[in-house]
């Protein structure tokens, strides 16, 4: 289907050589090379819907660049099979890249000689893009990113922040349906950061572009992601939406208090763990599957002792996404 993804049962393995420790181990790995298997990708299946953006989440080392480098062509999977906007894109490369959009973030796809404008011209040239399309799209590209403030500097001298805002125009000059981001906005301050985060919402939302993000910042999953895939050591443990996860794995809230007498004896509330305990200040977590709701916990807790000040908290995305790795394996 146009702009959608679809993933089913996608494998790739790896075969790479150890060489063996010391020198005569490196002869030994020379005439009788030890060849081990790594299955990066297991068996992933989901679907991203057109005009989505979805986040594919773990930790390091789990899969997602795999992952997304078979869906843009640049590897071939070892089985299963993927769809993006109806092509396989490791068999039809060409017509892949004609409706895809990637960064990369740690890389860049521009000509590190060259003016950034200059860059944006080849491409235009390569993706065969109307003149007059191509300065509408650079003038609202340049409203929402601010390009045109560097845009004549060689991209060798671009700032971090400045490269990937080229980048992303880059990737969607030639108005790619889907676009792939892998850690679109690592390393960047927090104001260009945000400036990124509005241009992809307005991709998404005003432009029906279909995304797949992979990112380690969890504001930037909260900012612009409803659902979330999450694998690790190459497996799908989770493709749900935010609030599904926090439900699933959220220690979903805490009650923080500051007690009245500072030497008040403390102790767990039924259903409700002692998290942290300095003196006048306590707080309260959700004890498993026997945790109150949340108004039961804080009414628990005013009955129980007399308090100063009292507050509830939601526990953090991040602390969520840690405790679904954990559970779903390890970290
Ligand atoms: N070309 C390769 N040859 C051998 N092993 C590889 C290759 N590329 C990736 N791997 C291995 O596959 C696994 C998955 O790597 P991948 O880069 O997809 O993880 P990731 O989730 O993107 O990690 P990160 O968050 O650190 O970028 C890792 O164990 C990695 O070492």
């Amino acid at each position: 289907m146009i702009g959608s993804i679809e993933v089913r049962g996608l494998s790739r393995t790896f075969h790479t050589t150890v060489r063996r420790p010391g020198l005569m181990g490196a002869v030994r790995s020379l005439v009788n090379p030890e060849r081990v298997a790594k299955d990066a990708v297991s068996d992933i299946t989901f679907d991203v819907a057109p005009g989505e953006l979805l986040a594919l989440l773990g930790p390091n080392g789990a899969g997602k660049s795999t992952t997304i480098k078979m869906l843009t062509g640049i590897l071939t999977p070892t089985s299963g099979e993927a769809r993006v906007a109806g092509v396989v894109p490791y068999q039809e490369r060409e017509r892949n890249a004609r409706n895809i959009g990637a960064v990369f973030g740690q890389r860049t796809q521009l000509w590190w000689d060259l003016p950034v404008r200059e860059s944006f011209a080849i491409l235009r040239d390569i993706y065969d893009v109307p003149e007059d399309e191509h300065r509408t799209r650079l003038r609202e590209f340049d409203e929402l990113l601010d390009l045109s403030s560097f845009w004549d500097t060689r991209v060798r001298h671009l700032s971090l922040g400045q490269r990937v805002r080229s980048d992303l125009a880059a990737a969607l000059l030639h108005d790619p349906r889907v676009v792939f981001l892998d850690e679109p906005t690592i390393g960047m301050d927090v104001v260009v950061k945000e400036q990124v985060r509005e241009f992809l919402r307005y991709q998404v939302e005003q432009r029906g572009r279909t995304v797949l993000l992979t990112t380690h910042d969890m504001t930037e999953v909260e900012r612009l992601a409803e659902r979330v895939v999450l694998i690790n050591h190459g497996r799908l443990v989770l493709d749900g939406t935010l609030d599904e996860i926090r439900r699933k794995f959220g220690s979903t809230w805490q009650v923080r208090v500051t007690l009245a007498d500072p030497h008040a004896p403390v102790e767990a509330l039924p259903g409700m763990v002692l998290v942290r305990h300095e003196g006048p200040q306590v707080v309260f977590g959700p004890d498993g599957p026997t945790a109150p709701a949340m108004h039961q916990a804080l009414k628990q807790v005013i009955e129980r002792y007399e308090v100063t000040d009292i507050a509830l908290d939601e526990a953090d995305l991040e602390d969520v996404m840690r405790a679904a790795y954990v559970q779903a394996g390890d970290e």
